[in-house]
């Protein structure tokens, strides 16, 4: 990657940390639901000041850049992923984690030129734990590089009956988990760009392996994923799970 986008990236740890810095404090007193359109799909207060935190200071810095954000698709902007460089934010990652104070949220920032991702940033707040990542130059937690496990026997980060199972409710901290060798793989149907765009680079710079459910290249947009440390237990989840299609992210907005 050319040396372009690494203010890009300095820029964007930066803010993670200072919007890390924001979902700690509100972890205290302000973790109030505001919508709820279904059990789990919950929207806080803090995720939509943390966002705004977000898209102004890099707007600041970089004026011509564009953004896909979860809560300001929610308010109705488009989602759709362009040749010119984009930020795809999602301000807090676990947001019932955080209204049950359950302590794994991760602020996920993804930029992407040309519709491939250049960098990734998870910061898992409350682990205090910065993990980042850029094309070509290999993934890091704080600094350290990281490298996906060697275990042939699988711990699995969703929902099968087939693997040993954990999951920390955030997608983005999930892959972290596969990234730093604690986890075999991940793999969810029903995520957006926003929980993936970052983590999926963190993984792959760490050796991983990104697959579709249905074993095919990975597509952001589909909403679904298998992340593994290797080809051979990631062709074993699509073996094992039954695939559906949900609404691509980018799909046309009805009218
Ligand atoms: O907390 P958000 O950003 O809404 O993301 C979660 C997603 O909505 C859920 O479907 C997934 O199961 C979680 O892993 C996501 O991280
Ligand atoms: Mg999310």
């Amino acid at each position: 990657m050319a040396d372009v986008w690494q203010s890009s990236m300095d820029h964007a740890v930066a803010v993670a940390r200072k919007a890390g810095e924001m979902v700690r404090g509100a972890l205290k007193d302000d973790r109030t639901v505001m919508t709820k359109s279904s059990a789990v799909d919950l929207v806080t207060q803090t995720d939509q000041k943390v966002e705004q935190l977000i898209i102004q200071s890099v707007k600041e810095k970089f004026p011509t850049h564009r953004f896909i954000g979860e809560e300001s698709v929610a308010a109705g902007e488009s989602c759709n992923l362009t040749d010119d460089p984009t930020w795809i934010i999602d301000p807090i990652d676990g947001t019932t984690n955080f209204v049950h104070a359950f302590p794994f949220v991760a602020v996920s920032i993804g930029f992407s030129v040309n519709k491939q991702v250049e960098f990734g940033v998870v910061y898992s707040c409350l682990e205090d734990k910065m993990f980042t990542a850029r094309r070509g130059r290999g993934a890091f937690c704080n600094g350290e590089p990281l490298q996906v496990s060697e275990q042939t026997d699988a711990l699995v980060t969703h929902l099968t009956c087939v693997f040993r199972v954990r999951g920390a409710g955030t997608a983005a901290i999930n892959m972290c988990l596969v990234a730093s060798g604690c986890a075999e793989a991940y793999y969810e149907i029903g995520i957006h760009v926003w929980d993936v765009a970052a983590g999926s680079l963190i993984v792959s710079e760490a050796g991983g392996v990104l697959l579709d459910v249905d074993g095919g290249d990975v597509d952001l947009m589909s909403r679904r994923i298998v992340a593994a440390n290797n080809r051979t237990i990631a062709e074993r989840i699509v073996k094992e799970i039954e695939s559906f299609t949900l609404q691509r992210d980018d799909a046309p907005l009805q009218s």
